[in-house]
């Protein structure tokens, strides 16, 4: 608030001997103004000032982090082990010209043997001293030489007869690799010494310096000037120092990280937005800056991160999922790096994501990776939906329930015969959860507890969509799609279902707002506008200087990543090729069936979008059933394995009896049957015992019931 000072009165100035400066005063009546500025520096107290401050890790983060610090030694152990096979390579040439240049060496060692027995460093003085009045001074140094020379004389003859005596002697002592190596050795000594300097013997270098220079203060304040923004460009016309840094530039992984407080009134989004400027001036590629803002202290104070090599080119670490492990959906797990290289986890329940970039910045891939990391976790439904058609998510078709891949009719109805289904889901789980003792669903929500019991058959269901503005603009069912997506994206998270959308037209008529404005997480890779930006990743974002269109074309697989943590991450995705993603797949799909949970399309048992219930199920276990009134489903299971090999072979090789029995009970379930315990003999021991089963009246019944609803009678 500016000084207004009341008719008659006047500001004073603060009576103290160190004043404060009176930025403000109020009149308290028309005579006595008082200042509003408390003369404490700036009014906080000592505990405060103290709290303020932010603590720096103790230790560096590869020394807390088991995988970096794996992932470094690693890297250490590499880089000397190219350096020795660099230089074993090479060595045949070094010792070549350690021979060859040995003779000089020799030569070289002469001389300067002859120069140091002949005293000549003294020859210049004596030489002065010959001349002139300095006769008395020329004799004592002449004495000096003559003795000094002496005595060189002597020592060089016992070298030399040393020497003689070792030459004629060792010979026969020594065993002669000794005597080889003592031989190379001297070469050797003699080629180093009779190399020029210029000329090593070891020219080349196994690994080039990747020194980048130092990112100082001035540069930084250099840079910031010449961005074009007025603010910071008046302040530091009237103040040099107008750029504050309030922690000291520091080393940050692999690069320099400056805290910096930018002049009143300028916004981290102003220089956000001049990116490339910013990297012109520090003269840095573009892959290498990377200014960020922290909004938790103001919106001006800027974290610079300039990294040593450009992000898209420095080598990710390896991904700790790509050899073994498997998932758990409800944690966190390694989606990407951020530009120091360190691991950005992504928690996949309770949250629907929305991916978006312009066209081959590594959508799909990204999507894929997402897809194969929820295929990890056994216990997930994976609907996986390639509307580009071209196969990019084929790999993961081995462990998927629903895959299609294309946007013909024939694709859209299977989809929205998979989505029908999914709304019913959706219903059946709330009702589900509803009924569920609190103390078992306290939240009211899929609790990792409750995914993993198969009888409540809450487990994660996954849904990934590329490309998914060939469903949303579909002119038949679009609405009804999305309809249903949006009720997924709302409903489902708590009930476990996770959607991932993929699109490269981010528009309001490709991700229709009522879905984009529900998901929780956005990664936007590069697009071009505004309006892209802010619509993958969030109204307002653009404004706020988070800009995916900052990034350059050559940025593949990194983007912003919201949602996960309080602040926004720059993160680069795994990349993970065809094979990579096969591998992958395979592995999850042994899990599965070591588990019993290969169900759907990748059970052989895909759902048929023209007829209502998908597939002849009821009637092949009617026919596996036979005339008995009820069979075992493991029993079932080798039956329909004989009727349709094609289909159900995948079932009867389930290694036991309860994962069997676990798979028809899953096929059933959407026709509304549960297996139950039913009484039956083992025709291997011949013995009877309750084991889970069905009874034909059920089957009937439902048969019964499809045909009345198609209008069969
Ligand atoms: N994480 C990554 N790291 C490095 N390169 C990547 C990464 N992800 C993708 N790429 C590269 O980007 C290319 C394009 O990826 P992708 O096919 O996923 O793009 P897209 O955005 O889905 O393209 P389109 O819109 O045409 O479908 C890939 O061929 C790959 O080489």
């Amino acid at each position: 608030m500016n000084p207004t000072p009341g008719e008659g009165g006047k500001v004073i100035a603060f009576p103290t001997t160190n004043p404060p400066e009176i930025l403000d005063a109020e009149l308290v009546d028309d005579h006595t103004p008082v200042p509003v500025d408390t003369p404490a520096v700036d009014g906080s107290t000592w505990l405060e000032r103290l709290r303020s401050q932010q603590r720096q890790p103790i230790l560096p983060s590869y020394l807390t982090s088991l995988s970096e610090a794996k992932e470094a030694g690693k890297w250490v152990a590499r880089h000397y082990a190219h350096k020795a096979g660099y230089h074993l390579a090479r060595s045949p040439l070094y010792a070549l010209r350690l021979a060859v240049r040995s003779p000089r060496g020799l030569l070289l060692l002469a001389v300067a043997t002859g120069r140091w027995v002949t005293d000549a460093e003294g020859r210049p003085a004596r030489s002065e001293t010959a001349t002139g009045d300095k006769a008395e001074l020329y004799l004592k140094l002449s004495q000096q030489r003559d003795r000094r020379v002496q005595l060189r004389w002597i020592q060089l003859g016992l070298v030399a007869a040393l020497g003689l005596v070792a030459f004629l002697v060792l010979p026969h002592v020594l065993p002669e690799w000794v005597l080889w190596s003592c031989a190379v050795l001297a070469v050797g000594l003699l080629g180093k010494l009779g190399s020029p300097k210029d000329k090593p013997v070891i020219a080349s270098r196994a690994v080039l310096s990747g020194k980048v220079q130092k990112l100082t203060s001035d540069s930084v304040v250099q840079a910031l000037s010449v961005l074009g923004i007025a603010g910071i460009n008046q302040a530091l016309a009237k103040n040099p120092d107008a750029i504050g840094f309030p922690a000291p530039i520091t080393r940050d992984g692999p690069g320099w990280r400056a805290d910096v407080d930018l002049p009143p009134g300028v916004t981290v989004a102003e220089v956000i937005e001049r990116r490339a400027k910013l990297a012109s001036a520090l003269g840095r590629p573009l892959g290498c800056v990377w200014p960020e803002g922290n909004a938790e202290i103001h919106p001006g104070r800027l974290v610079l991160w300039v990294g040593d090599q450009d992000m898209s080119k420095s080598r990710q670490p390896t991904w700790p999922l790509r050899k073994t492990g498997t998932v758990d959906l409800f944690r966190p797990q390694p989606f990407g790096t951020d530009q120091r290289g360190r691991w950005v986890d992504i928690t996949l329940m309770f949250v629907s994501m929305v991916i978006g970039a312009v066209p081959r910045m590594g959508k799909t891939f990204t999507l894929r990776e997402l897809l194969l990391i929820a295929g990890m976790d056994a216990r997930a439904e994976l609907h996986c939906y390639d509307l580009k058609g071209t196969g990019d998510l084929s790999p993961l078709a081995p462990i998927s329930h629903r895959y299609r891949a294309g946007d013909e009719p024939d694709d859209i109805a299977y989809a929205l015969a998979d989505l029908r289904a999914l709304a019913g889901e959706l219903r059946r789980r709330a009702k589900v959860i509803r009924e569920l003792p609190k103390d078992l669903c306290p939240e009211n929500k899929v609790t990792p507890e409750l995914a993993g019991k198969k009888s409540l058959g809450l487990h994660p269901v996954v849904l990934g969509v590329d490309e998914c503005q060939k469903w949303f603009e579909h002119p038949d069912h679009g609405a009804e799609i999305e309809e249903i997506v949006t009720d997924l994206v709302k409903r489902g998270p708590a009930l476990g279902f996770v959607t991932l959308l993929a699109t490269q037209r981010p528009d309001a008529r490709s991700i229709p707002t009522a879905i984009s404005d529900n998901a929780v997480l956005r990664f936007c890779l590069k697009v071009t506008g505004q309006q892209a930006n802010d619509m993958v990743l969030g109204t307002s974002s653009y404004r706020n200087g988070i800009r995916a269109t900052t990034l350059s074309f050559r940025d593949k697989g990194i983007g912003y990543l919201v949602g996960e943590g309080d602040e926004p991450r720059i993160t680069r995705s795994v990349y993970l090729d065809g094979p990579d993603a096969e591998q992958l797949a395979a592995r999850a799909r042994t899990t599965r069936v070591a588990v019993g949970r290969l169900t759907g399309y990748a059970a052989g048992l895909d759902l048929t979008p023209d007829e209502d219930d998908g597939s002849t199920l009821l009637t092949d276990v009617l026919a596996a059933i036979g005339d008995a009134d009820k069979a075992w489903s493991e029993a079932i299971v080798d039956r329909l394995a004989e009727l349709r090999p094609a289909i159900y072979g995948p079932w009867a090789d389930l290694p036991t009896g309860s994962a069997k029995a676990t798979q028809l009970a899953s096929a059933l379930k959407p026709f509304g049957i549960s297996t139950k315990q039913v009484w039956g003999t083992d025709p291997a021991t011949g013995k009877g015992a309750n084991r889970m089963g069905v009874k034909r009246d059920w089957i009937a019944q439902a048969l019964t019931e499809r045909d009345q609803q198609r209008g069969h009678g």
